[in-house]
């Protein structure tokens, strides 16, 4: 069964799958959403419609691509005018239409916004490529299929078939398979760069572009290899985190779950690279990308250490004088980022999520854990900021209201800038509180999205749904 993207008069208005979830994950949201104190502040229906509009939006990448710009290298205006020339070489090179319209962010200095186009009226082929999910929403946002992503492929296909590329939404797709019957969804159309006997039947580890898009569903440009030191893609509710830190020139600043190491870098870029800047991260594999990213973007700040969070504060003396690295003793960090390993359900595009509710749900000790450890590395009148990149009270206001009650001596604080909405009602906050939190709500502006408002004005709302929180130390 394929799903195919159809139009209704207005071809700005998808008929597209809203994201499918286990039923008792779909019902446990829909109790966030209709919560008693939500459903006191905006009524019933109005609650219903936000839950609604929220599955439709979070399959649908946002209407825009984020770039943010090095500015520590770079001034804004340069870095605009030579992206706008390596994407009209891209142009040049390919027969697709590349848009260049390039919008610095109205009130984010180092943010340059790029329209995306979709979905367009694509023609499906008889041909057809399968991809993995996360491969799927990756062609979504503009990247073309890398060959490990492919996983079913027509049985004789060879470099330079015109083939259409559907994401396997519910990972059940068998790899290898010549086609696949299953509940797939149609992104586009491109040409194989390779054949199927050199995706299927190499020991070879799997490098390179599998299918170049040609006319893809949603139209963005590929960022791959472009200016990679100077743009770099990253969504924007993650680059108002770092302002929202705030890092000075010359302070000592702790990500204490970093990796990949967007948050990191850009935090060291806005500390001009003067200070020092500790990345740490759980995972080894991963702590790599914070090693690469960091050295891409010429930061020398940052201290890269593979370590676990939780275990990273420590008053032992003699541990602590074995390294300059982790475990810390407390109140070590002028400000620390939290950006926290959480249950992720405000990623775009989202097609499918096969989760139970207990993964979903079995993230808030392990925030809890680190946030105590974060509280205890920062200084007094030192900031923490905690944020996620999911939709749930459980790991967002309500670690909010349990933060204030476990740690009396932290306040919530203004956040600049604050573009996304306040916190959702749920978790017993006070309307004050509520205001000082970011939430950024996709749902709440779906219409204005679907009705194609100017760039610049959709761009802060139509994001992933994300969640910031700052807190002074006293
Ligand atoms: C939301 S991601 C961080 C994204 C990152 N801040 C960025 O902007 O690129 C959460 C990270 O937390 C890491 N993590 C999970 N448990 C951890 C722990 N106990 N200590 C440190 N890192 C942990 C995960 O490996 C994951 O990379």
């Amino acid at each position: 069964m394929s799903i195919i993207c159809c139009f209704q008069d207005n071809p700005k208005m998808p008929v597209f799958p809203i994201i499918s979830l286990k039923s008792e994950v779909r019902e446990y949201l829909k109790s966030v959403f209709l919560n008693k104190e939500l459903l006191a502040a905006v009524g019933h229906q109005e609650a219903e419609q936000r839950f609604e509009r929220l599955l439709a939006c979070l399959s649908h990448p946002p209407s825009h691509t984020c770039v943010r710009a090095s500015t520590h290298l770079a001034p804004l205006d340069e870095i605009r005018q030579r992206l706008r020339e390596e994407l009209k070489k891209q142009l040049c090179s390919s027969s697709a239409e590349v848009p260049v319209e390039i919008v610095p962010h109205p009130c984010i200095p180092d943010v340059l916004l790029l329209p995306v186009d979709g979905p367009r009226p694509v023609q499906q082929l008889q041909s057809g490529v399968v991809v993995g999910a996360l491969c799927g929403s990756a062609v979504l946002r503009g990247a073309h299929v890398y060959a490990p992503g492919i996983v079913a492929s027509p049985k004789f296909m060879k470099a330079g078939d015109v083939v259409s590329v559907f994401s396997d939404i519910d990972g059940r797709c068998t790899r290898g398979a010549t086609s696949f019957q299953g509940h797939k969804v149609f992104v586009g159309n491109g040409v194989a760069e390779m054949d199927r006997a050199a995706i299927f039947c190499t020991k070879e580890p799997l490098k390179g572009v599998g299918v170049r898009m040609t006319e893809p569903l949603y139209q963005s440009p590929s960022f791959d290899g472009v200016l990679p030191n100077l743009a770099f893609l990253q969504n924007l509710p993650s680059v108002v985190v770092g302002h929202v830190l705030g890092p000075c020139l010359g302070e000592r600043v702790l990500d204490i779950c970093a990796a990949p190491g967007g948050k990191t870098c850009h935090i060291a870029s806005l500390m001009k690279d003067q200070g020092e800047v500790v990345a740490l991260d759980k995972i080894r594999n991963k702590i790599e990308r914070v090693r690469q990213n960091a050295q891409m973007l010429q930061l020398q700040s940052i201290k890269v250490f593979c370590f676990d969070g939780v275990k990273a504060v420590s008053s032992d003396t003699e541990k602590l004088k074995e390294t300059d690295g982790p475990p810390f003793p407390p109140e070590s960090f002028d400000r620390v980022l939290l950006d926290a390993p959480c249950s992720g359900l405000g990623q775009r595009p989202n097609m499918a999520n096969t989760w139970s509710l207990k993964e979903i749900c079995s993230y808030q000790p392990l925030q809890r854990k680190l946030f105590q450890a974060a509280v205890s590395l920062l200084k007094k009148g030192g900031v923490l900021v905690y944020s996620t990149c999911t939709v749930t009270l459980a790991e967002n206001e309500e670690q909010v209201a349990w933060a204030l009650k476990t740690f009396p001596y932290l306040t919530l604080q203004p956040q600049e800038p604050h573009i996304g909405a306040e916190g959702m009602p749920g978790a017993g906050l006070s309307p004050e509180q509520l205001r000082l939190l970011q939430r950024f709500s996709p749902e709440l502006s779906w219409e204005q999205t679907q009705a194609n408002t100017p760039l610049p004005d959709r761009a802060s709302t139509d994001t992933i749904g994300f969640f910031i929180a700052k807190f002074l130390k006293t």
